[in-house]
């Protein structure tokens, strides 16, 4: 069964735990022990209504403490589709678990409180989930039942949105009116608002159409390992086992080794042990090559015409994370790229995005913690990148402290 991996973003309070709660309380995904844990928790602290929320404050509360994760997993499904639900925490600081999480996304659900409308974490979460190119955006308009469900509230929201969208070139939208806290358009349609004619959330989760392209792209496979078994019978034997993170690869097809540019002819493709002659995005597998050549960790085997052209000047737009230490040019840090990680240092800023207007700042001379920027990197060595606009997959990266071992930035390559 196919899956679907969306994140929930919103603001503090805007009712993220409770939605996901819903969700898994109408597909009924909570087990009957969960029930009666969160019944007996309700009641001693709620007056006895069921607070849905709780099914993801085990959580939060491990998160309060600063000790476990930033981002919360949650795993469900209907009989249509199996979901992967990545929860980032509504607060500003917390921007960077929403980029840590969403690089990955399929789909983002962004909450708006229908009281608030849309407010500048509603425009932060949108530059980034459309700077992230995920691939669908559902706007749910929450706490419908504390404007009196009215339609004029959800179309004056829903237009203020689209304005946003189009600024930001989010392609596959959906806005959905809903109470996350009643049920209202979650997974069954709202009696109070018969004015709404389109989808439930739950219906455009089961159906959205986020796979499209993925297969068609140029093949790209970072190695991961090189087997080389010492026993004499094997001893010719050389795997290179990874996972093909973009388009297919057939025995046969010519691949492309890089950064350093040799070329041979796939002899065999092993996966799980058993010989395949294809495989397709997301598969992990072992290949194996016709000719013996220099091939290591962190190189990419690649197939197709539009092959990325390895280089050491990278252009990228990076989500700036640390909280502690500014991006400045000349700052050194490692840039994890696949399986490669090699060493870089910043070059200059190019102009950073304000959040509010989406215009580019120039003369900009340091990155503050959730600041939006294009800056040019030099790296020690050449990597093998194709654009994050063309490839998801193969066009991110992350930026490491070297020191801590930190990831202190997102980051989406472009093009020089
Ligand atoms: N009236 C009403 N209240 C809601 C609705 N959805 C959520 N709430 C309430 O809003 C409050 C916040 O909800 P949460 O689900 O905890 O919010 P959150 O976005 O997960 O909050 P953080 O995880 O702290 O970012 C709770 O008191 C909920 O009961 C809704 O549709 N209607």
């Amino acid at each position: 069964m196919d899956i679907l991996r969306f994140i929930t973003a919103g603001s503090v309070d805007n009712g993220k735990s409770t939605l996901i709660g819903r969700l898994l309380y109408d597909t009924k995904n909570i087990l009957a022990d969960q029930m009666n844990a969160i019944e007996k928790a309700s009641k001693s602290r709620n007056n006895g209504e069921i607070d849905l929320a709780l099914l993801t404050d085990g959580l939060r509360s491990e998160r309060e403490q600063g000790i476990t994760i930033d981002v919360a997993y949650k795993y469900f499904q209907t009989a249509n589709r199996k979901f992967i639900s990545i929860d980032a925490p509504g607060h500003l600081q917390y921007t960077r678990n929403m980029v840590t999480g969403a690089s990955n996304a399929d789909l983002a659900i962004i909450l708006v409180d229908a009281r608030l409308g849309v407010i500048e974490q509603t425009k932060r979460h949108s530059l980034i989930a459309g700077m992230l190119k995920i691939p669908y955006v559902i706007v749910a308009i929450n706490k419908m039942d504390l404007v009196d469900f009215s339609e004029d509230t959800f179309l004056k929201i829903a237009a203020d949105y689209r304005e946003l969208a189009d600024k930001l070139k989010i392609e596959n939208l959906k806005i959905i009116p809903v109470s996350a806290l009643n049920g209202d358009n979650i997974v069954d349609k709202s009696p109070s608002m018969p004015w709404y004619q389109g989808e439930t959330l739950l219906s455009v989760l089961e159906t959205a159409d986020v796979h499209r392209g993925a297969a068609e792209q140029g093949a790209r496979f970072p190695v991961q390992f090189v087997l080389r078994p010492q026993t004499s019978e094997l001893h010719d034997y050389r795997g290179y086992a990874g996972r093909l993170i973009s388009g297919k690869l057939r025995k046969g097809d010519r691949i492309s080794a890089l950064p350093s540019g040799s070329s041979s002819v796939i002899a065999g493709i092993e996966v799980y042990g058993k010989e395949v002659d294809e495989i397709v995005v997301p598969q992990s597998a072992t290949i194996l090559l016709e000719d013996d050549i220099d091939i290591s960790r962190g190189d990419i085997l690649t197939a197709g015409t539009d092959q990325p052209v390895p280089t050491q000047d990278v252009k990228s737009l990076i989500c700036w994370m640390d909280d502690r230490k500014e991006l400045k040019p000349g700052n050194k840090y490692l840039l994890q790229h696949g399986t490669s990680r090699v060493r870089c240092s910043v070059k200059q800023i190019d102009y950073r995005i304000d959040i509010n207007s989406y215009v580019q700042e120039e003369g900009v001379e340091a990155l503050r913690l959730n600041d939006v920027a294009s800056v040019l990197l030099r790296t020690a060595q050449p990597i093998a990148f194709d654009p994050y606009s063309h490839n998801r997959a193969n066009g991110g990266a992350i930026l490491i402290d070297e020191t801590s071992n930190v990831t202190v930035g997102a980051c989406m390559l472009e093009e020089v």
